[in-house]
């Protein structure tokens, strides 16, 4: 319409006449009837009906394109004459023009309109603007072959060159666009090169800047539409104005015909541009959609892009990142690197610097080392001479020294004759004191008793007792007892173990030893025994001690002998044997054997453990008593109902001969020896108390045959004497102790246990002493005390060998002079004669024996006074007392003859006619003199203990 406006503005214009005009029109029209085209009525132009007005000059275009743009329709044209040929050439000039101004926009901004015409969003172009204009530019777009990715950067920028971009058609544009997006999906990692990236932007951009160019385009368009609206309405307005005001003029009708006419024109005009509005706007709405849609495809080809760019831009951020750690890793391993490398070689010239260093020295040394060795060589011959000369030196002091160690042997040979000898003494001395002793203690009063009512009298330091009976009067209720030994009330534990220990040292010499205490209920058996209950060290009893003192000898002679000590503890109850030891706690009766071996195991099988220390025995000792048998009794709350027998077995093998030896120690507590009536008991304890006085009975009966020197023996007449038998006679050594209770109502018991002692005792003291025999009992006190002394001195000249030997000085062997070639265990062998009991002499001896520690005088003086007192036995005829081992040359003695008026006095006891009366229930008797028992001379004879 536009152009159809144009040219008849160009053609007419509106300053031309009517007439003029419509004669045009005419001419026109009938050539297009010529032409077979389809034509219009003049009176369209007239009312404004632009619809076949349009189609008849939309036909004529194209006619007139298609035959090569130029007006060449001359066959037709030339009906028309030169004017016409005037007006189609104006017409087709009118087109050029238009074509121009189409160019102008373009140069002015408006060609982005004709881009989008040309696109294919927009409809296909015409193939002569493709040919005119975009031809070139598609090429450069056309990717022929390979990707967009290997085109080199001249290809690219010239792509990119604003004025490709600008005439390369759309299609090109997008198919640059999806041509890059493909070859980026298909790479794995996806990313675009740099510059792809780049031409892919600016080709988006190209393209949104047409889009947005077409919608402004379009809306000019629209707005152009709306304005012809707006015109045409105005018109219509005009029109219906005009017909209102020619309705006024009813006059003349005919010019209302006319005017009605011209407005159904008016008014089909109107509805035919309508029409024209009506198609065009589906076009519009299409074209909105399409640009929408496009806008969309655009938006999300952008977000994409910016999310694709975000990606490769936050990757290539990533990638720098670690690339920038590793180089700085990198780096920092370069700078460690450098700093090493400047160490090494510190390092290396600073080893460099010192191994010249060194190298100096060691040429300094090697020269020096080179002189030394000079001067070593001179040396080593100086030193050669006098090592011979030291040689000679030593080979003289090796002749010097052989000579010492001689005399140091000959010294160590004395010491273990002096050892033996002095041992052998020592069990001379426990002879001369008695093989069986007798301790007397007085138990203290328990709190609440009174003191007054004592019936001891006097207690005397050389073993003399005065006990009174309450019921009587003077003289007679006097009564004198004479033991080894008697402790008074206030006597410690202490004190009564010290002449308990030389024992102690006997049984490992190899002799057995048997300690009991006898007494009644309550009068301190089991105090002096054990100690009372949960008692303190000082408080410990005599089975402490001795085991205590046991180990310590054992231990003093480690260098010379090896001791095993054992332990079996049993008590007989009801004339039962029972293990007080058994780990079961089993009550089970055991056997007895017949003890005819020496040292042999009397209970075999009582549980026996060994022990190395006193807390062994402890543990043991309190297991034991508190299996023991205990009940109450009238005179004391916990009496000891049966006989508790401790035996310590003892075996010994000297190191330097490997020959042994085997001795035992039983510590015996007694059962309470009241009579049966004054304890009130009957039923089991009654016979208990039957049991018990008849094994203290057979006791007595034993002691006594062996006193009597009896053929028979009766130890099997109870189990108590059965045990013991190996600890009672022959070589064993017996201590008793006799506990006396003090009050004056147990003066009749106490009496019964002074007698019963008194007979084992072997001396009984009356109340006056004739001058003769206390003149005797002097004399052989006198002899004991130098006894004493000779041990003393031995005992002195031992401690110095000893210490000589640990010195390993040079023992001056001459000052002893040389000895004898005897071994201890041959001096050991050496005992006391079988016929040459002197149990008297021994009982007397022991008036003075608490001073048996004391040191005198020299070997000398021992050695004649044992001779004086081998004399005088001589003399007397009596046999010796100790025998030799019978080895020529030993130089022992080999009898030692007694002292005339001891055996005279002894004589004279052994004619006495009394008979012992061993009974604990025996009758008192108060002699006026001095009587002997017969006991006192007649005890068995006892041999040599055995060294196996
Ligand atoms: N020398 C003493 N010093 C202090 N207390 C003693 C002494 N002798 C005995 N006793 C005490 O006398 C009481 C009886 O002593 P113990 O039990 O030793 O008598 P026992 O003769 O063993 O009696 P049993 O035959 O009934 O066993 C105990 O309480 C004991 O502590």
């Amino acid at each position: 319409m536009v152009v159809v406006n144009m040219c008849l503005l160009q053609y007419g214009g509106p300053f031309q006449s009517s007439d003029l005009r419509s004669e045009n029109v005419k001419r026109f029209l009938t050539a297009m009837e010529n032409m077979g085209l389809p034509t219009f009525q003049l009176s369209d132009l007239e009312v404004g009906s632009m619809k076949n007005v349009l189609e008849c000059l939309l036909t004529l275009r194209s006619d007139f394109l298609s035959t090569s743009g130029d007006l060449q329709r001359s066959d037709s044209i030339s009906q028309f004459g030169g004017e016409v040929h005037t007006r189609w050439k104006i017409l087709g000039d009118c087109f050029k023009k238009k074509n121009n101004a189409h160019k102008d926009e373009a140069n002015q901004g408006h060609s982005s309109f004709q881009r989008a015409l040309r696109s294919p969003v927009m409809g296909e172009p015409s193939t002569a603007l493709m040919q005119h204009v975009g031809h070139k530019f598609h090429e450069v777009f056309q990717l022929k072959n390979g990707r967009y990715a290997d085109l080199p950067a001249s290809k690219i920028s010239e792509m990119m060159k604003s004025n490709s971009l600008d005439n390369a058609p759309t299609q090109s544009l997008l198919s640059v666009v999806n041509g890059i997006l493909d070859e980026s999906v298909e790479r794995k990692n996806g990313e675009i090169p740099q510059r792809v990236a780049l031409l892919l932007r600016k080709v988006v951009q190209e393209i949104e800047r047409r889009i947005s160019t077409q919608a402004d385009h379009l809306k000019t368009q629209s707005n152009m539409f709306k304005a012809r609206e707006e015109k045409y309405q105005s018109r219509i307005q005009v029109l219906e104005a005009l017909a209102h005001a020619m309705s006024d003029d009813s006059e003349n009708s005919t010019k209302e015909q006319q005017e009605q006419h011209h407005k159904a024109k008016i008014e089909d005009r109107r509805k035919a541009e309508e029409q024209d509005a009506a198609k065009v706007t589906p076009a519009k709405e299409d074209h909105s959609q399409e640009i929408a849609d496009l806008k969309q495809e655009l938006e999300t080809a952008r977000k994409a892009h910016e999310q694709r760019c975000l990606q490769m831009e936050t990757e290539a951020r990533a990638a720098q990142q670690v690339l920038q750690e590793r180089l700085n890793e990198v780096e920092k391993l370069l700078t460690v690197s450098k700093s090493r490398v400047r160490d090494l070689e510190a390092s290396s010239e600073q080893k460099s610097k010192g191994w010249n260093k060194k190298e100096h020295i060691y040429q300094i040394f090697t020269e020096f080392q080179l002189g030394a060795l000079r001067e070593l060589k001179f040396s080593t011959q100086s030193i050669k001479q006098e090592i011979v000369k030291t040689q000679k030196g030593y080979s003289e002091e090796f002749n010097t020294l052989g000579t010492r160690i001689k005399a140091l042997q000959n010294a160590a040979e004395s010491y273990y004759s002096l050892l033996s000898e002095n041992q052998k003494l020592h069990n001379e001395l426990q002879e001369f004191k008695g093989n069986i002793r007798v301790y007397c203690r007085v138990r203290p009063f328990i709190t609440g008793q009174k003191e007054s009512q004592t019936i001891v009298e006097y207690v005397g330091e050389n073993g003399e007792l005065i006990v009174v009976n309450p019921a009587k009067q003077g003289k007679e209720s006097r009564r004198l007892f004479k033991f080894n030994k008697v402790y008074d009330q206030s006597a410690t534990q202490v004190q009564v173990y010290s002449d308990t220990q030389p024992l102690i040292q006997s049984v490992l010499d190899g002799y057995s030893v048997c300690i009991f205490a006898y007494g009644q209920t309550g009068s301190g058996k089991t105090y002096t025994m054990t100690g009372p209950d949960r008692a303190t060290e000082e408080e410990w009893g005599v089975n402490y001690r001795a085991l205590n003192n046991l180990f310590a000898i054992s231990q003093s002679r480690e260098s010379t002998f090896h001791y095993d000590i054992s332990v079996q503890m049993v008590e007989i109850y009801n004339e039962q044997v029972r293990d007080l030891l058994a780990a079961d706690g089993s009550q089970k009766r055991l056997g007895i054997l017949s003890t005819a071996k020496q040292n042999g195991l009397a209970v075999p099988d009582a549980s026996m453990y060994p022990v190395r220390a006193t807390s062994d025995v402890m543990h043991l000792m309190d297991v034991g008593l508190k299996n023991r048998a205990k009940g109450s009794t009238a005179l004391n709350e916990r009496s000891s109902r049966s006989h508790s027998i401790v035996s310590i077995h003892v075996r010994g093998v000297d190191q330097k001969t490997g020959s042994t030896m085997q001795s035992s120690l039983h510590l015996v507590d007694l059962a309470g020896s009241e009579r049966v009536d004054r304890s009130e008991v009957t039923g089991d304890r009654l016979k208990e108390a039957q049991h018990i006085n008849k094994s203290l009975s057979a006791l007595g009966d034993v002691i006594s045959a062996l006193a009597q020197k009896s053929s028979h023996v009766p130890y099997r007449n109870s189990k108590l004497t059965q045990v013991l038998q190996s600890s009672l006679g022959g070589n064993a050594k017996t201590l008793m102790f006799v506990q006396l209770n003090p009050e004056s109502n147990s003066y009749s018991e106490s009496l019964s246990t002074l007698k019963f002692a008194e007979r084992v005792s072997g001396v009984e003291l009356g109340a006056a002493k004739s001058s003769k025999d206390g003149r005797d009992v002097r004399e052989l006190m006198e002899q004991v005390a130098s006894l004493k002394d000779a041990i003393a001195k031995k005992d002195e000249e031992i401690e110095r060998l000893q210490l000589n030997m640990h010195h390993g000085g040079s023992a001056d062997s001459s000052r002893y002079g040389p000895s004898s070639p005897r071994t201890p265990q041959r001096s050991m062998k050496l005992s006391s004669s079988s016929g040459g009991g002197e149990k008297a002499a021994s009982d007397v001896e022991e008036e003075n024996s608490e001073s048996s520690d004391n040191h005198s005088d020299s070997v000398d003086s021992f050695r004649s006074q044992k001779d004086s007192l081998q004399q005088s036995k001589t003399t007397a005829g009596t046999g010796g007392i100790i025998e030799t081992d019978g080895s020529p040359g030993s130089g022992h003695i080999r009898d030692k003859p007694k002292r005339p008026e001891i055996t005279e006095k002894i004589r004279t006891t052994s004619r006495s006619p009394r008979t012992p009366d061993m009974s604990p229930r025996a009758s008192p008797k108060i002699s006026t003199g001095i009587r002997r028992s017969p006991s006192t001379t007649s005890l068995q004879p006892r041999p040599t203990p055995t060294w196996r």
